[in-house]
């Protein structure tokens, strides 16, 4: 059925159970595969498809005007473009933002991410839901020359993000220094100057606004690669851990941090943060099980309930797998919990400072609840020092 495609299609998304969708490329020519999800935030598009913890993934936007404020290089969530390609409903219009550098079909086609136009993606968003983030094949051919079968078969032949450790694909290859701010730091957080706390940060597929919110958070900040071990970790002398974002399964990610994880908590007493994959790792590591999601979560409006305080905070968040809160061990408390479905959304140990989330407190794009994590992060490191 073709859809939406009001001059000759010259891009076709196929999803496993045969389903097309065609509409007009741009971006990057050729073809894909991936898992197909959709995200729900209006704005944030360059943010999003940079963001590591899509690798994998193509991304339907459900907000219809996307690329109308083009592109630009302070907006990269990582310096290679991470998800595999991008559904949309209106054709971008060219840019209207001072901020614009570039086209994002430009951006695309010199990153070689394949996107669609002119979809119906409410229909699409529907298939999603129902059929469970579908494996697809994505083709852009200007010439409109597609071979349906051989793009299903490509579709079912996808295995699936299950089992799929995806973090050491987008990892950094060596360590470095982060000691870049945030540009605005949101009304009652406090934006520290001068560094006070060493953090390593082990990278599963880290944004970058992550490490900017932890320098502003007074951590001077060491990014290690995702295979980094314990006694790698702890040759930095630091005074806390943080464990971050990332693509894939986090059971298969977990074969190789889970145990780092472990050694770090029963070896020393560092503060440890985790952030969604970080998050789902440490559950593990703490004895929890995670699960696949039927469609995740992906926007910048899902409410989350602090089951501590009461509060509700308005959060960013992007995952596919979640956290069986049935299955954290005593010691462990559920501290946030979604108001959408009542999955999973935060832990803590009960008597250390070692806690993670499943959202994404540091935004980029989404509001700005949630950055007192950042804060608290910093602030059990000062209470560590002060109580030795
Ligand atoms: N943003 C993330 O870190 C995502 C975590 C994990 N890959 C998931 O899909 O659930």
């Amino acid at each position: 059925m073709v859809q939406n495609a009001t001059s000759k299609p010259t891009a076709c998304l196929a999803l496993a159970d045969g389903t097309l969708f065609y509409g007009h490329g741009f971006g990057a020519t050729g073809q894909t595969v991936a898992e197909l999800c959709f995200n729900t935030a209006m704005t944030g598009y360059q943010e999003i498809m940079t963001d590591p913890s899509y690798a994998g993934q193509i991304v339907t936007f459900t907000f219809p005007h996307i690329g109308n404020v083009g592109v630009n290089p302070e907006d990269d969530e990582t310096a290679d473009p991470v998800a595999e390609g991008m559904v949309v409903k209106w054709d971008p219009t060219l840019p209207s933002n001072w901020r614009a550098a570039e086209e994002l079909k430009d951006w695309l086609a010199r990153r070689g991410r394949i996107a669609i136009g002119g979809v119906d993606t409410r229909r699409l968003t529907r298939a999603i839901r129902q059929q469970g983030a579908p494996h697809v094949a994505l083709a852009h051919d200007p010439e409109g020359k597609f071979d349906i079968e051989a793009l299903v078969a490509a579709a079912r032949g996808f295995a699936g993000l299950e089992g799929m450790d995806l973090a050491k694909k987008v990892t950094c290859a060596q360590s470095y220094r982060w000691d870049e701010m945030r540009w605005a730091w949101p009304d009652g957080y406090s934006r520290q100057e001068a560094p006070a706390h060493k953090v390593v940060a082990v990278d599963y597929g880290a944004k970058r606004n992550i490490l900017r919110c932890l320098a502003s958070a007074g951590c001077d900040v060491t990014v290690l690669p995702a295979t980094a071990t314990a006694a790698e970790i702890l040759a930095h002398s630091p005074d806390g851990v943080f464990l971050s974002n990332g693509p894939g399964d986090p059971a298969a990610t977990g074969e190789y941090a889970v145990p780092m994880i472990r050694e770090i908590l029963g070896t020393t007493d560092l503060p440890v943060f985790g952030i969604c994959l970080g998050h789902q790792m440490l559950a593990l590591a703490l004895g929890g099980q995670t699960v696949k999601m039927n469609h995740g979560h992906h926007g910048a409006n899902h409410p989350v309930k602090d089951l501590e305080t009461g509060k509700v905070e308005i959060t960013s968040m992007n995952h596919g797998f979640a956290v069986d809160a049935q299955t954290l061990p005593d010691g462990v408390v559920e501290t946030h919990r979604s108001l959408f479905d009542g999955s999973n959304c935060g832990i803590r140990m009960a008597e250390r400072p070692v806690y993670s989330v499943q959202y994404h407190p540091e935004a980029s794009p989404g509001p700005q609840d949630s950055f007192y994590l950042f804060e608290r992060f910093a602030a059990a490191m000062a209470a560590r020092k002060t109580a030795a």
